[in-house]
């Protein structure tokens, strides 16, 4: 089965919404959890199906996990991880990236692990050839196989000193989630320092670990023998927060964000600004506003923190079809996520996609063949459409634009949204925007 939201747009966003854990967290802090020697206590977090895939895949390692007494507490269990059998694994393939982390803890706990094939966002190639190279710095036999990967260790991984070619956010969670057991100290140059990599340091700390975060995007860890179970409050998420503020913007509405974190959404919100919107900070959360009078155009470029998130460009681009003049926009994290915006062409937005490099600062994909910036003008009326979502923030995306067109939408494939946005159709309706999900046979 594959679900539809039929969205009946035109009307402006108002309400109250609630943002719980960080998806792009709490995957991966479910994952720590396996290297503790006792049980993990994680709270706020989202029912989303990422989070029901990991629990999957934890189970099939024998980590017992619960409810615990507060909503959106999940109690994980670790005392009798074991090797899961392949097929079972199997069975997880292609759903979510959280897997690739499982290495070092299991490699650490069994001496062996074996990865299915990944999944995630359609936004690129996403090689794991950084993932490879830091396992196999660590001291692990990488076995590449067709339908996975298997790693072993011959002894107790060890300590290294490790530079990324790029501050990729995963392998900097593969080396954090690795070191912490290993012999010795390791040393990473280039790390990613998201919100999210800090908030699983403060997991690892809690363990017993430690790692400092020096300047520079350098991170050093100590390996130690044992770690213990955490308690842990998950930070919010700073994307679906975000996800809201544009929702908020395109619709012309007004919407409060419970649970958005300012420090976490700095480069958002000045943007958010620059482009006319306006916003109010308060202990809670944050709201978001159209103020009213047009919006402005701007020249956006994604990068790593503190840079413009890559997972808020595609969002706020809706925002951007409604401003007024020539938005600039250069994605220089994925090569491929602006296969989003055919659709918003099809309802009637002007936005052109060029190979080149559009922005300040030449990127990795500018020498290449990747449709990678854009220009976006507006503001131009958007019309309903029917869509099938590409991934999880261009369809949120698609979403806003056809919350924000004239006319009936029907979104298919919204399952996808699932994936990260937690009760996104019974939020939606608080805001008071008319769209009804309904079940139907899988397209194919
Ligand atoms: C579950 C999760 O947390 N997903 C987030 C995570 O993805 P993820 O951790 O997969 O993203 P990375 O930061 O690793 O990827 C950044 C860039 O590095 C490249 N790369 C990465 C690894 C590798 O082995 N080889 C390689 O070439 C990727 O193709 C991409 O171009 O960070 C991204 C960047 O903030 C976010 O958009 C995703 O929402
Ligand atoms: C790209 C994303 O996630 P993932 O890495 O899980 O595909 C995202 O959250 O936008």
């Amino acid at each position: 089965m594959s679900s539809t939201l039929t969205v009946t747009g035109g009307a402006p966003l108002k309400g109250s919404v609630a943002v719980r854990g960080a998806k792009n967290f709490v995957t991966k802090a479910m994952v720590a959890s396996l290297l503790g020697e006792t049980t993990s206590r994680l709270r706020n977090v989202p029912d989303i199906s990422d989070v029901a895939v990991v629990r999957g895949l934890l189970e099939l390692h024998g980590v017992r996990v619960s409810e615990g007494a507060e909503d959106g507490e999940l109690v994980l269990d670790p005392a009798d991880v074991e090797v899961a059998a392949v097929a079972d694994i199997d069975a997880h393939a292609g759903s979510s990236r959280i897997p690739v982390l499982f290495c070092g803890p299991l490699v650490h706990r069994l001496g062996e692990a074996f990865i299915p094939d990944l999944g995630g966002c359609r936004i690129g190639d996403r090689p794991i050839n950084y993932h490879l190279d830091v396992l196999r710095q660590f001291g692990a036999v990488v076995d590449k196989r067709p339908s996975g990967i298997a790693l072993s260790a011959p002894r107790r991984l060890r300590g290294t000193r490790i530079s990324l070619p790029y501050p990729s956010v995963g392998t900097t969670e593969q080396v954090l989630l690795t070191a912490v057991r290993a012999e010795g100290v390791t040393e990473l140059r280039n790390a990613a320092v998201e919100p999210e990599v800090l908030d699983l340091i403060a997991v690892l700390q809690k363990m017993g670990s430690i790692i400092s975060v020096d300047t520079d995007r350098v991170i050093r860890i100590e390996g130690v023998d044992s770690l213990t179970g955490y308690e842990h409050r998950a930070l919010p998420d700073r994307i679906e927060a975000a996800s809201w503020g544009a929702a908020a913007l395109a619709t012309g509405g007004d919407v409060y964000v419970e649970g958005a974190r300012q420090p976490d959404m700095m480069t958002f919100l000045n943007t958010f600004r620059k482009i006319g919107g306006a916003f109010d900070v308060d202990d809670s959360g944050i709201r978001f506003m159209h103020p009213g009078g047009p919006l402005r155009s701007i020249a956006l470029e994604t990068d790593v923190h503190p840079g413009f998130m890559t997972d808020w460009q595609q969002p706020l681009v809706v925002a951007l079809t409604q401003a007024q003049g020539l938005s600039i926009l250069h994605e220089t994290v994925y090569e491929n996520r602006l296969g989003f915006t055919d659709a918003l062409v099809r309802m009637g937005a002007t936005i052109q996609v060029y190979r080149e490099c559009l922005g300040s600062t030449p990127c990795r994909f500018g020498a290449q063949d990747f449709r990678h910036s854009a220009v976006v003008s507006g503001p131009t009326r958007l019309q309903g459409a029917d869509i099938t979502v590409p991934d999880l923030r261009g369809g949120f995306s698609q979403l806003i634009a056809a919350l924000a067109a004239d006319g009936t939408s029907r979104v298919h494939g919204i399952d996808l949204i699932d994936r990260g946005y937690e009760h996104f159709a019974e939020k939606l309706a608080a805001l008071g925007a008319q769209a009804v999900r309904d079940e139907e046979p899988a397209r194919v």
